[in-house]
């Protein structure tokens, strides 16, 4: 049963340990009875941390900027509504590269609490909260930029061991607009020389370290040797996973959405980096990336458009 809550807090219940909710400071932590926890800056509306049985599972770089100055290096910026440098002569191309969703105040629309919801298992609670932004809260460059009428809906669903981020975007004005989506997540790992990605076997990918040429993967588990920063599309199997040391430990789940990406800028592009820290974190990170970035996604007056994922901790 869905237990609509105030922003501030969740009601105290005689029914044992509940979930708890806080909005503080321009961000907002939620955490569960079983010490799954997740945090939200307004900022971007990005997910800066994610814990699920003791271990962080998302990289945050120790010079991200946090306080509204620049998009977070870490946790799960979203990107809206280019992926990329935007491309010349298209309606996105005065943006600046991966949009401005990343880099403008989001609202906190309120949390609500369920038994029974997609990410609730065996009895256990998940807590859904939501974000919002629209035309009028973007800045006046961004809005002169992309002058689209929109409304764009980030739900965080907490879940034990899982955590579901879902975009819903809808066109609130009289004219067609295109538009990418992307969630750019950055994973932890123990040890990027132990780590493969699965999932992505025989699918042809662009290239974005050779030139944006197209190849096609041959191995059924990609490892990570290098800079890597490849573009899959329109992908078969819905679930990619990171495997640590032979065992999966995260998976990821796409949800209406046909792409993915997956980064690692290795050393020399983690030096250029000014908020990429440790230099050598590169070792400890993967972004694998769920997004509708092959093409455009064409969205008509009045449609909405909802894509996103449910990422998994096996640990
Ligand atoms: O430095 P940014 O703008 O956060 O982008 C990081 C990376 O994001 C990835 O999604 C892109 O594929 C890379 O090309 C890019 O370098």
């Amino acid at each position: 049963m869905d237990r609509p809550n105030r922003p501030s807090a969740l009601s105290p219940s005689t029914l044992g340990p509940q979930p708890s909710v806080h909005a503080e400071q321009g961000r907002v932590i939620a955490s569960l009875p079983t010490g799954d926890s997740v945090e939200i800056l307004l900022y971007g509306a990005t997910v800066t941390s994610w814990k699920s049985n003791g271990r962080q599972n998302l990289w945050l770089s120790s010079a991200a900027k946090l306080d509204g100055s620049k998009a977070v290096r870490g946790g799960i910026p979203v990107v809206f509504p280019v992926f990329g440098p935007p491309p010349k002569g298209h309606a996105t191309s005065a943006l600046p590269q991966h949009g401005f969703a990343r880099t403008s105040h989001w609202e906190y629309l309120g949390s609500s609490s369920s038994e029974s919801g997609a990410l609730a298992k065996g009895g256990d609670d998940s807590i859904k909260l939501d974000f919002g932004l629209s035309a009028a809260q973007i800045s006046d460059e961004a809005r002169k930029a992309w002058g689209y009428d929109f409304a764009l809906v980030y739900t965080v669903t907490l879940g034990k061991d899982r955590l579901q981020t879902m975009l819903n975007v809808q066109n609130k004005g009289d004219k067609t607009f295109d538009f990418q989506m992307l969630l750019h997540t950055y994973f932890q790992v123990k040890d990027i020389s132990k780590t493969t990605v699965n999932g992505l076997g025989s699918q042809p990918y662009v290239d974005k370290v050779l030139n944006a040429t197209t190849h096609t993967q041959t191995t059924p588990s990609l490892s990570i040797t290098g800079e890597v920063d490849r573009v899959y599309a329109q992908i078969r199997q819905d679930t990619t996973s990171i495997v640590e040391d032979g065992k999966p430990s995260i998976d990821v789940v796409r949800d209406n959405l046909d792409d993915t990406v997956v980064w690692n800028p290795w050393i020399e592009k983690a030096n250029g980096l000014g908020d990429f820290e440790p230099k050598d974190g590169y070792k400890n990170m993967i972004c694998i990336e769920v997004g509708a970035v092959d093409g455009w996604q064409k969205l008509e007056p009045g449609e909405t458009f909802e894509g996103g994922q449910i990422v998994k901790s096996n640990l």
